[in-house]
C-alpha cells in the first residue's frame, strides 16, 4: 500500500510510539486523525504536526479507547475529515498490574470492531489495513507484568484469529500485530521512576536494561512495514534492541 493520500486512524497518539507511529504516515503523505486522553499534550503535537505536514492533514481529538461512544466519535471525524479511512492503529495503552487492566485487551478489541464498519469493501470501505499493538511480553512471559502480559497475549491471539477470517480477507482488510520488546517511553520510564505498578520496580528496570531500549522511529520503521507490505496478514512482528525485526511462525 503506498500511504500518500490515505487517512489513517491512530489510538493514543500524543506521545511516546503512538506519536512515532503518527508521524512516519504523515511524512510519507498520509493523513492521520490521533486521539487521546491527554488533551494538553495532544494539543502541543496537534501544533507540531500541522505546522510540519499542513494544516488539514491532521486532526486531533480526545477520545478513550475504553468508551465506545468516544471512539465512534472518532471514527465518524476521521471519516468527514479526510473522506476515508485506510490505516488503524491501535497502540493506545497503560502499564499497570490492576485486574481491570483487561481494558488493555479490550480497547483494541473495540477500536477494531469499529474499523471494520469503516475499512470492509462490503460495507462501503475500500479495504485497508489495521496493526494491533501487542508487545514482546505478548509472545513470552514477563515475570513482573503478567497482567500485562496477558493482555497483550489476548490481543495478539485475536488478531490473528480476525485476520485469519476468510470474509474478512475477500472485504480487502489485513489485520496485523506489531510486538516491540521496551521503547523508549514514559511507560517504560515508569518503571525506573516507581510509577507504575510491575510486581517489582527495581528488578524489572533490572531486565529493562539487560535487554536494551529501542528509540520509537526504529519501531515506527516496523509499524510502516506492516501497513505498506500488502503481503502481510496475519503477521506478527517482534521487534527487540539485540536482534532487530523479525516476523514469526506460528
Ligand atoms: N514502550 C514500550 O516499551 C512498549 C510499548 N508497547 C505498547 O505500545 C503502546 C504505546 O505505549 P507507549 O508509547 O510506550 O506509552 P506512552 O504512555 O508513552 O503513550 C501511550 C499514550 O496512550 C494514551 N492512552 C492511554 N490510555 C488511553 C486510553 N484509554 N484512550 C486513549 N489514549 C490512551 C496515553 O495518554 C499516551 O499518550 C501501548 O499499547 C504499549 O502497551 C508495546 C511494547 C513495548
Ligand atoms: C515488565 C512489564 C512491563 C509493564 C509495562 C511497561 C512497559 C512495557 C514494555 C513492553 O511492552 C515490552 C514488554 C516486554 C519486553 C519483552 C521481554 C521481557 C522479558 C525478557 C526476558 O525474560 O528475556
Amino acid at each position: 500500500m503506498n500511504v500518500a493520500g490515505k487517512a489513517a486512524l491512530v489510538t493514543g497518539g500524543a506521545q511516546g510510539l503512538g506519536k512515532a507511529f503518527s508521524k512516519i504516515l504523515l511524512q510519507n503523505g498520509a493523513k492521520v486523525l490521533f486521539t487521546d486522553i491527554k488533551e494538553d499534550v495532544g494539543h502541543a503535537t496537534l501544533s507540531e504536526f500541522q505546522k510540519d505536514y499542513g494544516q488539514n492533514n491532521v486532526v486531533f481529538i480526545k477520545a478513550d479507547v475504553t468508551s465506545q461512544p468516544q471512539m465512534e466519535e472518532s471514527f465518524q471525524l476521521a471519516k468527514s475529515s479526510f473522506g476515508r479511512l485506510d490505516i488503524v492503529v491501535n497502540n493506545a495503552g497503560v502499564g499497570g498490574e490492576h485486574d481491570d487492566n483487561w481494558e488493555r485487551c479490550k480497547g483494541p478489541i473495540r477500536c477494531t470492531r469499529l474499523a471494520l464498519n469503516y475499512l470492509r469493501r462490503d460495507k462501503g470501505g475500500q479495504g485497508g489495513v489495521i496493526v494491533n499493538i501487542s508487545s514482546a511480553g505478548g509472545l513470552k512471559p514477563t515475570q513482573y507484568g503478567p497482567v500485562y502480559s496477558g493482555t497483550k497475549a489476548g490481543l495478539l491471539m485475536y488478531s490473528r484469529s480476525l485476520a485469519a477470517n476468510s470474509d474478512l480477507q475477500q472485504s480487502g482488510v489485513r489485520v496485523n500485530t506489531l510486538c516491540p520488546s521496551f521503547a523508549d517511553t514514559s511507560l517504560v520510564a515508569s518503571i525506573r521512576d516507581n510509577e507504575t505498578t510491575v510486581l517489582n520496580n527495581e528488578k524489572a528496570w533490572e531486565q529493562v536494561q539487560s535487554v536494551g531500549i529501542m528509540p520509537v522511529e526504529y519501531v515506527a520503521e516496523g509499524l510502516f512495514e506492516l501497513v505498506t507490505d500488502e503481503s502481510k496478514n496475519g503477521a506478527v512482528l517482534l521487534m527487540a534492541k539485540a536482534t532487530g525485526k523479525k516476523y514469526l511462525e506460528m
